[in-house]
């Protein structure tokens, strides 16, 4: 996506911005007092929603003051999980993500590319490196630490796009962001669409994470309590076999006592061995009966089941304890008196039951999914009487562990054989006080919340990737007929088309109106503009015709309409050239009114006026050619060039046009007659004579000059083109 830094340079404060380190302040304050109060969302997961402020600070400010804001954020997370990593990870993070946005980087784009390229991975690897029990919990804590960014990055994004006008007219260091409608659609999609999803799958997901927790809670609970009935069944058992064998012994005369003890052991296997006791403790029955030959004076005055059950005078049932005579294996022992009938308040020995306490291992086998649930049965004294072999605890020992309080899952043990684990367990008090745990290893559970949340990280990215997908095509369908609209328009402007095209009928009502006010303007402005243009063209025209006029006039003499003496110096040139460059001839003549004043002074001026018109009539009559130039010299003096002419020609057209002016017949306004004539000076010459009309004006004055002396109304012609004629021919 590209991004268009604007206008407004970061920085340019604006004299009612507040300072950046106070907003930083602000800023950090609320986000640390939020965080103070983590939410508790799942065991093991708060959630912190101060780092909210982190987004927005990053939106507005400058690096360094988001980072400053990150860190007061930070520092309650100091104290909570006692170490400083947050303090890394979310300064790095404010520091990468408004340094983004002074880029034209969108804060929610660059926070999901920080916590997927930096974040995450740092740290699960902090957490691997540091923390105990790290090596288990780094990608567990990861992938949190990455949904409570998603959470917080959403929620802030959304905050400062609610709040963007504040922002920008109070706090913004940033430039504000200058995007395509498009890509302005797909950001706000893609914004909503996290932060609902995210939302959503957290806390369906802590829903069923709850559910599997409870469902290990449960089974271990309610194996433990069935584990606790089967032993108890399984004593109750034993108990009824020593009572039934007591009862029976009493009963029977002595010589059969081994015989019948030997009986009820084969029908009771759980036992270990049996044996009977005189009132002094000597044993005088066993079962097997080859225990009596191994050591047949074996006095067991000393043991607890021989004591207790001689003096209750009950049936007694020992702590756990290791044999001792018939072997050395670990047992309980289960004893009670033996009655004689003549003498029911004297016991006459005892009748003794060993268990074989290895049953506990096969009553006890269950599972928990894939999972073996390990259990370990006590005495009353808290002395192992069996242990998982997992364990590698030895049986009548105790059995020491510590337990972990969690508030917010089941509390757990520490197996003091196997410090680095800790158990999810459950423990019930079976009837002889004896205490059955079902344990499984909580490391199972951890793992089953890491692939929750794996399977719902991959699930956000992928719908993430997929909804900026749709989010592009969206906004492309959005925004397609303003394209339309706007490459039809500049068609329309740069008159590659002239009717507009018809808008796709899928088109929003509102674009689809304003695509036919637009046209409807566009319409009229053209119309207009083509007016505007006509218009121009009329009166640049009429324009050019005045100027021209103007241009005439300046040319033209105004009273006798021939051309006036300016014309006359800047044509000159152009006639001389032109004739030169044919070797033609060139005249130039100058004819001068005979007697003028007194003409003026006899008639008037204005009769004087009337006759220099008239005789000028006279003289473009005469020389009319295109090439011919008549002009008003000044006064009553004329001026004629006449190029391309013979000397003899130019003699016959002036004295044509002095006999000319001498018949004009004209009357002053009296009616008085009144005649006129003129005096000509003339050169003629090839036009290379001169090309300054200076010196052909000099020769044809003194011409004039000499027609004049000679009594007026006459020609006097010098002609140079036979003399250099002369020239031409010497030179030959
Ligand atoms: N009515 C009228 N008179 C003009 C105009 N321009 C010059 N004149 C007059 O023409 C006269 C020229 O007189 P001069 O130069 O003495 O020459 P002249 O009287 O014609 O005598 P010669 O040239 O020697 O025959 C002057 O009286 C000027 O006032 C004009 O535009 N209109």
């Amino acid at each position: 996506m590209t991004a268009v830094p604007t206008s407004t340079p970061p920085g340019n404060a604006q004299p009612n911005q507040f300072h950046p380190i106070a907003v930083a302040m602000v800023l950090g304050l609320i986000g640390a007092l939020i965080n103070c109060f983590p939410f508790p969302f799942l065991p093991e997961v708060e959630l912190i929603f101060g780092n909210t402020m982190i987004i927005v600070a990053a939106m507005c400010l400058k690096p360094q003051w988001a980072l400053l804001t990150a860190l007061l954020t930070a520092t309650p997370l100091y104290f909570t999980w006692g170490h400083p990593f947050a303090f890394l990870t979310f300064g790095l993070e404010a520091l990468t993500i408004s340094y983004l946005r002074t880029k034209g980087f969108y804060v929610l784009f660059a926070n999901i590319g920080y916590w997927c390229l930096i974040g995450m991975p740092l740290t699960g690897f902090l957490v691997w490196l540091n923390l105990e029990q790290g090596t288990v919990y780094w990608l567990f804590i990861a992938l949190k630490q990455g949904f409570n960014a998603a959470l917080y990055t959403t929620m802030g994004c959304l905050l400062g796009f609610l709040l963007s006008d504040q922002l920008n007219a109070n706090w913004s260091q940033q430039p504000p962001l200058k995007k395509k409608l498009r890509h302005q659609l797909n950001y706000a999609i893609v914004l909503v669409t996290t932060l609902g999803l995210s939302a959503t799958t957290l806390f369906i997901s802590r829903d069923l994470i709850l559910g599997a927790q409870e469902v290990v809670e449960t089974t271990l609970e309610d194996r433990s309590r069935k584990f606790a009935e089967i032993i108890d069944i399984s004593m109750k058992n034993q108990q009824s076999a020593i009572a039934l064998a007591a009862n029976w012994l009493s009963a029977i005369p002595a010589n059969q006592w081994q015989q019948s003890l030997e009986q009820v052991h084969q029908s009771y296997t759980g036992f270990l061995t049996m044996l009977v006791t005189d009132h002094n403790a000597n044993i005088i029955h066993a079962s097997p009966s080859k225990l009596l030959l191994v050591d047949a004076k074996l006095n067991v005055a000393d043991r607890d089941y021989f004591q207790q059950a001689m003096l209750t005078q009950s049936l007694y049932i020992s702590p756990v304890f290791k044999g001792r005579g018939f072997g050395n294996d670990t047992i309980v022992a289960i004893s009670t008196p033996i009655f004689d009938s003549a003498a029911p308040n004297q016991p006459k020995g005892i009748v003794e039951g060993s268990v074989d306490l290895s049953f506990i291992g096969k009553v006890t086998d269950a599972k928990l999914g894939s999972e073996a649930i390990k259990v370990v049965v006590t005495d009353q004294h808290d002395n192992i009487i069996y242990a998982h072999p997992s364990f590698n605890l030895e049986p009548l020992y105790l059995f020491d562990t510590e337990r972990v309080v969690d508030t917010s899952i089941q509390d757990r043990l520490i197996i003091e054989s196997l410090p680095d684990k800790q158990f999810a367990y459950a423990m019930t008090t079976a009837t002889m006080n004896w205490k059955i745990y079902t344990l499984i290893d909580y490391d199972v559970t951890v793992k089953e919340i890491e692939r929750e949340y794996l399977v719902i990280f991959f699930a956000l990215i992928f719908t993430l990737l997929l909804t900026t997908v749709l989010a592009h095509r969206i906004g492309n369908r959005i925004t397609r007929p303003l394209r339309f609209i706007i490459k039809q328009v500049n068609k329309y402007d740069n008159k590659t088309i002239t009717e507009f095209a018809p808008l796709y009928q899928v088109a929003a009502t509102e674009i689809d109106q304003l695509y036919n006010e637009l046209k409807s303007d566009k319409r009229s402005v053209k119309e207009y503009q083509q007016q505007l243009e006509f218009k121009v063209q009329e009166r640049t025209k009429e324009l050019n015709e005045a100027n021209q006029k103007l241009k005439a006039r300046a040319n033209i003499d105004s009273l006798t309409k021939v051309y006036n003496r300016h014309f006359l110096d800047s044509r000159f040139e152009q006639i001389q050239k032109a004739a030169q460059r044919s070797g033609d001839n060139l005249s130039v003549v100058m004819l001068d009114l005979d007697h003028f004043k007194r003409l003026n002074d006899t008639y008037g001026h204005i009769t004087g006026d009337n006759v220099l018109v008239a005789v000028a009539e006279v003289i473009s009559r005469a020389f009319s050619r295109e090439t011919d130039l008549v002009a008003r010299f000044g006064g009553e003096e004329f001026v004629i060039v006449a190029p391309y002419i013979s000397p003899e020609a130019l003699t016959r057209k002036l004295e044509s046009l002095r006999s000319a002016i001498a018949a004009l017949q004209l009357s002053d306004s009296s009616g008085r007659a009144i005649t006129t004539s003129a005096s000509f000076g003339a050169v003629i010459a090839k036009a290379s004579f001169a090309d300054n009309i200076v010196c052909w004006i000099k020769v044809a004055d003194a011409c004039l000059y000499q027609a004049k002396g000679n009594g007026r109304n006459r020609v006097v012609l010098d002609d140079q083109t036979a003399s250099e004629q002369m020239v031409a021919e010497a030179e030959l």
